[in-house]
């Protein structure tokens, strides 16, 4: 640690995401299912800052704060572990969270915490990695993690950590149903769409992704995007948390042009084609229920962004 006055810190914003697409394959050996996914970054942002310590630590505050794990559980202070790890850093950092992503709600809020202490860690030691470089370590965190280091909207194969972008010019409005009771566990609603699926005798097959959506998201016409979103993982989020169903009613009948839960739920993300239709939505939604949060987001936006740095520039530096 430096022996200066001056504190030494790295801020890093990054957004949650939702999955336009998400086709569930085979369940693999390892326990993980194969999967053929579109991610998509929305502007929902926590805030992750790590200054330099003698020791580890992680302290979360804001919006969506109850229940994260201000100890060593907790997914960011993993990653910053593991990273000075992989590359002998010795010392420690001090993490602050400020949250704002939903938690347990299908938005990949710790894999974003998680991605995001990468980048500030990264930055406060000076590794001077790329996010390619960056993204095995992140990919043995979560499925989730490597893409909250791109962001945009990206292809997921594998069990979700294998990435390809995908071309998406403009912007999309969204406006969010956010649950304010206890979320969904991700392993559950796997396990359940597993049951589901058992039960129906249904045959699971290699997952591919859809060529419509992709050819959608090269407009960006909202119709075509709304009609293509899919979620194999929807039935099974909504027979576990049966409201769902209500809630992605209400959003079309009140004109949303495509609805569907956000990953494993029970975060429900409803396309509009404008900002002014996406405030109209909202009220509509938070006037006729079911009760929930509602947020509004445009996306894609880009995944864990350096917004402040306090490191004193190293001797060289003449700036
Ligand atoms: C639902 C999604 O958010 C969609 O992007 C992800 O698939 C979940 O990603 P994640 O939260 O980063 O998940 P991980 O921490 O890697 O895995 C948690 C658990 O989810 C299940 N899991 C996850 C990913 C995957 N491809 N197949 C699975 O079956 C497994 O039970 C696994 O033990
Ligand atoms: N930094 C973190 N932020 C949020 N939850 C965390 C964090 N670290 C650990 N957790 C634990 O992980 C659980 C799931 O959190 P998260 O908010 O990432 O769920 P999720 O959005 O449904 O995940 P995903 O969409 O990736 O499946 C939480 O209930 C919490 O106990």
């Amino acid at each position: 640690m430096s022996q200066g006055a001056e504190p030494r810190g790295v801020t890093v914003r990054v957004p949650g995401k939702i999955n336009l697409e998400l086709v569930v394959g085979p369940l693999r050996e390892d326990g993980y299912h194969e999967l053929a996914t579109v991610f998509h970054t929305v502007g929902i942002y926590d805030y992750v800052t790590a200054i330099e310590s003698d020791r580890w630590s992680v302290q979360v505050s804001g919006a969506t704060a109850e229940g994260v794990p201000g100890n060593s559980t907790n997914l960011a202070i993993k990653a910053a572990k593991a990273l000075a790890r992989r590359y002998g850093v010795e010392g420690a950092v001090a993490l602050g969270i400020e949250k704002n992503i939903p938690v347990a709600g299908g938005m990949a809020g710790g894999s974003a915490d998680a991605a995001a202490a990468l980048v500030a860690c990264d930055a406060l030691w000076d590794l001077q990695l790329t996010r390619d470089e960056l993204e095995p370590i992140a990919a043995g965190l979560g499925s989730d993690v490597p893409f909250l280091l791109h962001g945009g909207t990206a292809i997921g194969s594998g069990r979700g950590e294998r990435l390809a972008p995908v071309l998406a010019r403009g912007e999309l409005h969204w406006v969010l149903w956010v649950s304010n009771k206890p979320g969904l566990s991700t392993p559950q609603v796997y396990a359940e769409c597993d049951r589901l699926r058992a039960a129906a005798g249904v045959q699971v097959a290699d997952p591919v992704p859809s060529g419509d959506l992709v050819a959608a998201l090269r407009t960006m016409d909202t119709d075509a995007v709304g009609a293509a979103l899919h979620n194999d993982l929807q039935e099974a989020a909504c027979s576990l948390y049966p409201v769902l169903d209500d809630v992605l009613e209400a959003g079309l009948e009140l004109g949303a042009q495509g609805a569907i839960v956000s990953g494993s739920g029970p975060t429900v993300a409803f396309l509009v084609g404008t900002q002014a239709a996406a405030i109209d939505l909202s009220v509509g939604l938070a006037a006729r229920g079911p009760d929930g949060d509602i947020r509004r987001a445009t996306g894609p936006v880009a995944g864990a962004q350096v917004v402040q740095s306090i490191v004193p520039p190293g001797p060289g530096f003449t700036g």
